[in-house]
């Protein structure tokens, strides 16, 4: 009784966070890739939410539709979002200055202020990608990380055994960076259920 009374004071809701960027540059696939889940190859239409057990965090993944049309519709998911994660395609110089107006777009929404970003570098199986620090400039990740807490990941959904972990490395902090934050108060009684 008492075990039960202790969990249901205790337990902390799901870890949000809002996997964002243009379309087709992966989010989806690296979602799933994480999970181990099987990935339809389609654009994602409305979203999809995930929960998912990240070492000792339940972390609930809203993967939003990032179709244009779509996009003035993200800021009714920002509310209580602890972490983002921004995908960027690194084979796509097309679209980087895009790619870069749309990431610093989301961060300015008040909503967002001082939330964590993890920027996946994705694709990078690909022969014509960008290089880490080509993609730091173009994406002005210096100035996002005077404001917040912001890393750079490099990932593909194609499993090498180095940047597999980068996909997990990715996830696990994002999921770990909005607890750092927390009271010890709560942390506390986390650590102690
Ligand atoms: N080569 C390569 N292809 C990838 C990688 N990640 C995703 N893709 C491919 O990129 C395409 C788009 O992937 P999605 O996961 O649907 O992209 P998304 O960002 O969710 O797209 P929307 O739902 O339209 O916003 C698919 O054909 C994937 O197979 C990667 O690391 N390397
Ligand atoms: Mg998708």
């Amino acid at each position: 009784m008492m075990g039960n009374l202790n969990y249901a004071f205790c337990r902390r809701k799901p870890v949000r966070v809002l996997l964002l960027g243009l379309d087709a540059t992966g989010k989806t696939t690296i979602l799933y890739q994480c999970m181990g889940k099987d990935v339809k190859n389609a654009p994602t239409i409305g979203f999809n939410v995930e929960n998912c057990q990240i070492k000792d965090l339940e972390v609930m993944f809203w993967d939003v539709s990032s179709r244009a049309l779509e996009r003035p519709l993200w800021r009714y998911y920002y509310p209580n979002t602890q972490g983002i994660v921004y995908v960027v395609d690194s084979n796509d110089w097309d679209r980087m200055t895009e790619a870069r107006v749309l990431l610093h777009n989301i961060l300015s929404d008040d909503e967002l202020k001082g939330v964590p970003v993890a920027i996946a570098l994705n694709k990078r199986d690909l022969k014509n990608c960008m290089t880490k620090e080509e993609m730091e400039e173009m994406l002005d990740v210096s100035e996002i990380q005077k404001k917040r807490p912001c890393r750079v990941f490099m990932t593909t959904i194609f499993p090498t055994d180095e940047i597999q972990t980068e996909l997990m490395n990715l996830f696990e902090w994002i999921s770990e960076e909005p607890k750092q934050k927390e009271s010890p108060f709560s942390s506390y009684f986390w650590t102690h259920v």
